[in-house]
């Protein structure tokens, strides 16, 4: 997952979307960037990092101008060079920037096209630049000197004639304004809202999250819909089109289960709401399997199954105990890179309170069991801490099968539950008792939330792909594109290749 932001603002922007990416960083850890524009200029600062240490005063200081969007990053594609960091620029037509938040199904195949046809040269690996180039092609192609809504809107509308899988971007058009749009199923989340400046005139904001726009002072005017554009020009002036012949929205439910915060509202949907509802649901599941159930205790694993955890402690009648503390420098592990740093981060992170666990059967909470990195760590930790049983639940279904919409599960082979039965994972992570959570009752829970959704994107449980596009022979491709083998070989590259076409104005 990526977190996004683009704001057309009456003064400077930089604070603000600095601000922003701080509270969007649980989508991605890798890399920053922020662009702004003044004066026909852009001011680019991008790397590898966390935001504070991406974004220093002297680099603040020259990200100047009223316009401008940020990015956080956790790759999907491409490598993790700092080349690959977002923003991505591209000079013809206007000159435009791009942060985008997902994953191209068709990637490929788009820069073969865009190097044969549309004679534009794609310098990474990165699916991004692939959506950047194809946006500006497009605009292009209509060959306005002084492009309008409708340009804008023409080429978003010729995106999504070509472009497949999941995509939430933000592009800046220098001299012209933002332009924020969604695929045609909603993957990825979006939304835009308004504050006012200080002479009473309208400022605008588009991030992935609501919670960066209720941070930053502005009210979410609404989501943004599947296949919509929202357009701002630099001057304030707002408009919406819907740009999609046959949209119709699929949210990634993964977002309410792991990545998303749960101060956010998505798709009408509360997070935290839903995350609620999982703990419910999954306590009568609990009570069905074992009415006479023994658990002394229920212990959330830090940070995302607090929420559920303690509603699934209520059920059950049962104490609830933060059991495991969690090192707050320490970032989130499983969208880190490479399993060796993963591991190693589970226990750097996590630490158990003796005597929550001493001769207690406990229930240790997840918000989902994935490549079973964390429960596996857990269990053990659980055990020596002196756990007479350890019963392990989830908050989600088993994971079965790689993610190709922006989410790093490229390989069926490194999730732990892919063609294993509950017991066999059971046996795995060496619990005394696993319970996953039923895929019909995760659906209810966002849907008691919000039952205006008729449908999920719910295919790392399912293997269901809604964009129709992705079969055997693509995962096969990206399971040795970017199996855990191959991205460690990446991580090792990446202290040299970050030299690759560096666009930065602003070496360190
Ligand atoms: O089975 P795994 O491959 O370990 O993946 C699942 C775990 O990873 C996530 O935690 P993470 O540490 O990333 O973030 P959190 O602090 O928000 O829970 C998630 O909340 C699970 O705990
Ligand atoms: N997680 C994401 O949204 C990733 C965006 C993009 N595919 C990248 O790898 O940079
Ligand atoms: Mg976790």
């Amino acid at each position: 997952m990526c977190g996004i932001v683009g704001i057309v603002s009456s003064s400077n922007v930089n604070q603000l979307l600095y601000d922003a990416l701080t509270v969007l960083q649980h989508r991605g850890q890798d890399a920053a960037g922020i662009v702004t524009y003044q004066d026909n200029r852009f001011f680019l600062r991008k790397d590898n990092g966390l935001v504070r240490d991406v974004f220093h005063t002297r680099h603040m200081r020259r990200l100047v101008g009223n316009v401008g969007i940020g990015h956080v990053r956790y790759p999907t594609a491409g490598s993790s060079s700092s080349a690959e960091a977002q923003p991505f620029y591209v000079n013809s037509p206007y000159g435009i920037t791009l942060a985008h938040n997902g994953n191209l199904t068709n990637a490929d195949e788009l820069s073969s096209h865009l190097f044969r046809t549309d004679l534009r040269h794609i310098n990474t690996n990165s699916d991004s630049e692939v959506l950047l180039n194809v946006f500006a092609h497009e605009l292009q192609k209509q060959g306005k000197l002084n492009p309008t809504k409708d340009e804008i809107f023409e080429a978003v509308r010729a995106v999504h004639k070509r472009c497949r899988g999941a995509y939430a971007a933000i592009a800046m058009v220098t001299g012209y304004g933002i332009v924020g749009f969604r695929d045609p199923h909603g993957i990825r989340p979006a939304c835009y809202g308004v504050r006012e400046g200080e002479k009473g005139e309208k400022e605008y904001m588009i991030a992935s999250e609501s919670v960066a726009l209720n941070a930053a002072g502005f009210t979410v005017v609404r989501d943004i819909a599947p296949g919509e554009a929202v357009y701002i020009e630099t001057d304030g002036t707002l408009y919406t089109e819907q740009c999609a012949e046959d949209p119709k929205l699929y949210p990634c439910i993964f977002e309410h289960v792991y990545f998303a915060r749960p101060d956010s509202i998505m798709d009408k949907v509360s997070v935290y709401k839903a995350r609620l509802r999982m703990g419910e649901v999954l306590a009568d599941k609990i009570l069905r399997e074992r009415p006479n159930h023994d658990i002394d205790v229920v212990i959330p694993i830090p940070d995302t199954s607090r929420t559920s955890a303690m509603q699934l402690a209520y059920h059950l009648g049962v104490k609830y105990r933060e059991g495991f503390i969690k090192n707050r420098y320490i970032g989130r592990t499983f969208i880190m890179p490479g399993q060796k740093m993963r591991k190693k981060s589970v226990r750097q992170k996590l630490n158990p309170i003796d005597l929550e666990f001493r001769d207690k059967n406990v229930m240790l909470i997840d918000d989902s069991i994935v490549r079973g990195t964390t429960c596996e760590e857990i269990v053990e930790m659980a055990r020596d801490a002196g756990a007479r049983n350890v019963y392990f639940a989830s908050a989600a279904p088993p994971v079965r099968y790689p993610n190709v919409y922006g989410i790093d599960m490229p390989s069926a082979n490194e999730l732990i539950a892919h063609n294993r039965s509950v017991e066999e994972v059971q046996n795995l992570i060496g619990a005394d008792w696993l319970v996953y959570q039923d895929l019909e009752d995760l659906i209810s829970c966002v849907n008691d939330v919000n039952d205006e959704i008729n449908d999920w994107e719910c295919s790392v449980f399912t293997g269901n792909y809604i964009t129709g596009d992705v079969d055997e022979a693509y995962l096969t491709h990206l399971e040795e594109l970017r199996n855990d083998g191959k991205r460690t070989e990446a991580a090792i590259q990446s202290g040299t290749d970050n030299a690759i076409i560096d666009l930065h104005n602003d070496e360190d």
